[in-house]
């Protein structure tokens, strides 16, 4: 008894939703500064869409529930400041109702949730002709019956613009994931509803951060549409979820590196001047980060010199430097003396900052 479903695209105001479409952000909105801070290096790092759970459904009572509505308008912030859409979580009418009033541009249905037909037909009360996407996570027991079911239903009261998205599924054995991902279900979802975008939880899937990448790439092979992956500014201190959780940076990392490839076996590759050029800016954006980065150190070697009464320039370390750049230069193949000019470059400007670094400590005396 498959009743046809009314579907739209994705779209959010001004933003075309291509794959893959990346949505990132903390596990759950603590402060308005971890917030803020996490969205505005997410947003360096070119992420569009930014998510935070406020309200956090937990296993057992006690662990952190989620700010609540004080988060909302954190959100709200995030927009105004970074330019980013973002979205959060609903799992009742209140959260529904809360989350539209502060202008949240798209809205997820979890999957403890999804599990529960009650609160899903609830919330989807609460969206009655809503024309913003919403996310429907699969449930947490392996039933594909019961996430289309959630799917019907949310599309029954007008929401035209659905994804799925997959975030794997709860066994009581032990593996390698949090959640089993159990591709085959994703993949009978497309089969069975092909104009639904999918949308992958790697970070769900692994529970490890360091597994994210591989499990990202995996969703991107099977021609899924995008991926919802956690991050935050400072994983280790999260409140929830912190084994999880990547730095901005690292999730750069992982959009960077993410092979798309083409769906149709009959479309011709069309790589334009353009879409080189973008890798080219974001590839450099990437690097002056870096730069930057490591300019902070050089200070506080600065600073750690003239507490300790030592030169600046330290030239045995200055020689290891450049000679293991060098070897490194050859291993990843670029060109040794092409990196010993980029070295000396940098090494001075290590140098000024540190000299910086020396006065302005000599002129607090
Ligand atoms: C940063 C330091 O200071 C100087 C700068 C260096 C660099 O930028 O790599 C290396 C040696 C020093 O001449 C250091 O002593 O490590």
């Amino acid at each position: 008894m498959e009743h046809k479903l009314d579907l739209q695209p994705l779209a959010l105001p001004g933003l075309e939703l291509k794959r893959p479409i990346i949505i990132a952000g903390p596990c759950s909105a603590e402060t308005e500064e971890q917030t803020l801070e996490t969205a505005r290096q997410l947003a360096a790092q070119g992420v569009k869409i930014f998510r935070a759970g406020i309200w956090k459904p937990r296993t057992r009572p006690g662990a952190f529930e989620g700010v609540g509505t004080v988060g909302l308008p954190w959100l709200k912030k995030v927009k105004e400041e970074t330019g980013m859409f973002v979205s959060v979580e609903v799992a009742n009418a209140h959260h529904v109702y809360e989350a539209l009033k502060f202008g949240v541009d798209m809205l997820w249905i979890g999957a403890r949730t999804t599990a529960n037909p009650f609160a899903v037909q609830e919330v989807a009360d609460a969206l009655t002709g809503v024309d913003k996407p919403v996310l429907i996570k699969n449930p947490v027991n392996p039933d594909l019956e019961l996430w289309i079911g959630a799917i019907e239903r949310v599309n029954r009261a007008g929401v035209k613009m659905i994804g799925a998205i997959h975030r794997g599924f709860s066994t009581y054995d032990k593996t390698k994931y949090r959640n089993n991902p159990e591709w085959q279900i994703p993949i009978e979802l497309r089969r069975r509803i092909p104009e639904l975008p999918i949308i992958t939880d790697p970070s769900h899937i692994s529970g490890k951060s360091e597994m994210i990448a591989e499990i990202s790439q995996e969703a991107m092979d099977l021609n899924f549409n995008g991926l919802i992956i956690e991050s935050h500014m400072c994983p280790e201190k999260a409140w929830s979820d912190a084994s999880q959780q990547v730095t901005p940076q690292h999730l750069g990392e992982i959009k960077q590196n993410l092979v798309v490839r083409r769906s149709a076996i009959g479309d011709t590759p069309r790589v334009t001047l353009d879409e080189l050029r973008q890798k080219i800016d974001s590839i450099d954006k990437q690097l002056l980060e870096t730069l930057k980065s490591r300019m902070k150190i050089s200070e506080a070697i600065g600073k750690y010199k003239y507490e300790n009464n030592i030169t600046i320039l330290q030239t045995r370390r200055y020689d290891e430097v450049m000679n293991n750049r060098r070897k490194q230069a050859e291993e990843v193949g670029l060109s040794p003396e092409f990196v010993v000019k980029v070295y000396e470059h940098i090494h001075e400007e290590s140098i000024n900052r540190q000299n910086k670094v020396m006065n302005k400590e000599l002129a607090k005396k």
